[in-house]
Formats: structure tokens, C-alpha cells, sequence
């Protein structure tokens, strides 16, 4: 749905040039939901707004449901836009707009009849949870409720991709979470494809499919966001990933433990089977547990535990290659 090839977007400033992102490729499968994780200043914003070109990047291409978008005159670009939706951290809103004008303002735009603008605005006030705020002014609402007639107003023209920039950073936690489920239902019942741009781990771990950790202008790691919740492999995701509460840090354990230290990391059904049991039951290995996760994410089911072998060093291989033909990835760690 989304491809970016090579894009680089350089700014002037004065006489200096600032390289704000650099030789990004990125796929965004359709109805994906994708987020792009980054430390302040490291070119997410900028990468954001080249996907609906409201930045022009220096060099690549950019292409949107197959589309080029970068050769396109400005009337076409208008047109390619009306599929690619956006919402902002700071809402954006119209102040001296109704919340019922704000989400017809794009379909006013587009020439929409009155009555059919009517019939649409219901049903997205509906699909947002604000039928009964519909002719308040945004300064009498929260900041949930501002971002919920954000999301209307993006999904006015019925776009194919909405495009969220930071959309819940100004939001306090328990709200996150409600924009959050609002943009999965959304996703799973329109089948839209969402891509994010987020500094919060949580917001990855909560609604994304696949991950990108940009730093530096660069992409530095990327895939699905299990994998690289679980084996973070660049220390900007290794940081991010040790911002959720339940990660591990198992420098401590290496200094004290007795026998040889493994980190287990479960995907899928593998998670409930009696694996480790089943690996340890014909030797004379004993094993203890000193850290561990069983949880689910997005549906799917995964753990990581952090295990200490008390054995002889044969027997003790010979349960890691039982583990490893089971399925498990195993980290040996010390
Ligand atoms: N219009 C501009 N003119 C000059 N430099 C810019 C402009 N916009 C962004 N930059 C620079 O480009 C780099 C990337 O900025 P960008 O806003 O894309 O980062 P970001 O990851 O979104 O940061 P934040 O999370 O703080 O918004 C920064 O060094 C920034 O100073």
C-alpha cells in the first residue's frame, strides 16, 4: 500500500544543510498497521510527511496504493491525497467549527451534496463514539474526544492509509488506550492501513504489526514487532524496548548465577506446551527460573523466560539443542 524507495529529505538552513532522513526504503503491506519508533529529532515527522508529500523529499520515490505520487501534477496529487488520511498529536481542529463541521470540512471540499455530507457525518460521529457531542466546539471537549473527531475527519473521504503523527502523545494513559482501540477497530473493520509515527514503546507493542526504529535519519532495525520486542539488536531498540515495564535487564544475573544462563523466547502456541519439561526429563539437568513473561500481543501468544541450567556441560547441550529443535529461540548468555 505504501512504498518508499531512497527517499532523503534535506533542509536549508541559511547556509547549512540538514539531512533530516536518509536512503529510506519502506513497505507497508495493506491493512497493516506499522509504526516507525524514534528519539526526538530523528527524522519520524519529516518521514511521515513525505508519504502524502506535504514534505517533498530531496530524492526517492514514493508510492501509495501503486501510485507514484512524487511525478503527479498538483490538481492529481489534490485527488491522491483524498485516500491518505492524517491526524496529528495536536488535533488540528477547526476552533470556531462544531464538531459536525469539522468532519464535513473534507467532504465540503470535495463537493460533497448536503444531504449525503449529513448522512456520512452521522455515521462517522457513530464510528467514533461522539453522536452526542456533535454540536459542541472542540474547546468543550477532552483531548480524547478532540482526537476522535480528528479520526472522523480523516476518514471523511473513506481513505485507503491514515497516516498518524504522534496522534496520542498529548493524551494521558487511560485516553492513549481508548485512541489506541479506536484506530485497531477501525483498522480491522475498514480495513484501512494505518502507518504511526510514535517515541512511546507501548504504542508499538499495543496496535502494530511491524516496526520500524528510525535514528539518525536512518532506518537502524525493523520486522515484526514481536521479534523485535523480544531480540532488540540496536542499542536505539534495545533502549525503546527497556522503556515497557515488563523487559529484562539480565546483566545482574550473569554476575551471580550458579550454573549456565539461557533466555528462552516463545512465539505462538509454542507458548503453552510443556517444552522446557519435556527437554530436561531424560537428563539430570535441573533448571531454575529467574525472570520470565507468559503474555499475549495482538492475539498472539509469546514468553521469554530467563533460566538458569544446573547440570554437566554434555547433558546441559544436549537439552539446548531439545529446546532448539522444539521451536524455541534460545540466547545463550553465559
Ligand atoms: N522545516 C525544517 N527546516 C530545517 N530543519 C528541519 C525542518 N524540519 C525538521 N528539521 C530537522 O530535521 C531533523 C528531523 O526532524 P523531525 O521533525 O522529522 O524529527 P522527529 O523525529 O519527528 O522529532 P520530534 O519527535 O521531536 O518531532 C531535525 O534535526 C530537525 O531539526
Amino acid at each position: 500500500m505504501i512504498e518508499l524507495k531512497d527517499i532523503s529529505k534535506s533542509y536549508r538552513s541559511g547556509s547549512v544543510s540538514v539531512e533530516a532522513i536518509r536512503n529510506i526504503n519502506l513497505t507497508v503491506n495493506k491493512g497493516e498497521i506499522f509504526g516507525i519508533i524514534g528519539h526526538s529529532g530523528a527524522g519520524k515527522s519529516t518521514l511521515l510527511r513525505c508519504v502524502n508529500l506535504l514534505e517533498r523529499p530531496s530524492t526517492g520515490s514514493v508510492k501509495v496504493g501503486g501510485e507514484e505520487l512524487t511525478t503527479l501534477s498538483s490538481s492529481q496529487l489534490q485527488m491522491q491525497r483524498r485516500r491518505i488520511g492524517m491526524i496529528f498529536q495536536h488535533f488540528n481542529l477547526l476552533s470556531l467549527a462544531t464538531v459536525r463541521s469539522n468532519i464535513a470540512f473534507p467532504l465540503r471540499l470535495a463537493k460533497m451534496g448536503m444531504k449525503e455530507i449529513d448522512r456520512r457525518v452521522n455515521e462517522l460521529l457513530k464510528l467514533v463514539g461522539l453522536v452526542d457531542h456533535a454540536d459542541k466546539y472542540p474547546s468543550q471537549l477532552s483531548g480524547g474526544q478532540k482526537q476522535r473527531v480528528g479520526i472522523a475527519r480523516a476518514l471523511a473521504n473513506n481513505p485507503d492509509v491514515l497516516l498518524c503523527d504522534e496522534a496520542t502523545s498529548a493524551l494521558d494513559p487511560q485516553t492513549t488506550n481508548s485512541i489506541l482501540a479506536l484506530l485497531v477497530d477501525i483498522n480491522q473493520k475498514l480495513g484501512i492501513t494505518i502507518l504511526l509515527i510514535t517515541h512511546e514503546m507501548h504504542v508499538i507493542r499495543s496496535i502494530c504489526d511491524r516496526v520500524a526504529v528510525i535514528d539518525k535519519g536512518e532506518v537502524v532495525e525493523s520486522g515484526e514487532v514481536l521479534k523485535v520486542f523480544l531480540k532488540p539488536e540496536h542499542p536505539v531498540t534495545i533502549d525503546f524496548v527497556s522503556q515497557v515495564a515488563d523487559s529484562f535487564d539480565v546483566t545482574e544475573l550473569i554476575g551471580v548465577s550458579r550454573g549456565k544462563l539461557v533466555r528462552l523466547n516463545y512465539i505462538g502456541d509454542l507458548t503453552y506446551e510443556p517444552i522446557l519439561y519435556n527437554a530436561v526429563k531424560t537428563t539430570s539437568v535441573e533448571f531454575t527460573i529467574l525472570q520470565g513473561i507468559v503474555s499475549r500481543m495482538k492475539g498472539t501468544p509469546y514468553g521469554q523466560l530467563v533460566i538458569e541450567l544446573i547440570g554437566n556441560e554434555p547433558e546441559i547441550k544436549k537439552v539446548i539443542a531439545a529446546l532448539r529443535s522444539e521451536g524455541l529461540d534460545v540466547g545463550e548468555l553465559t
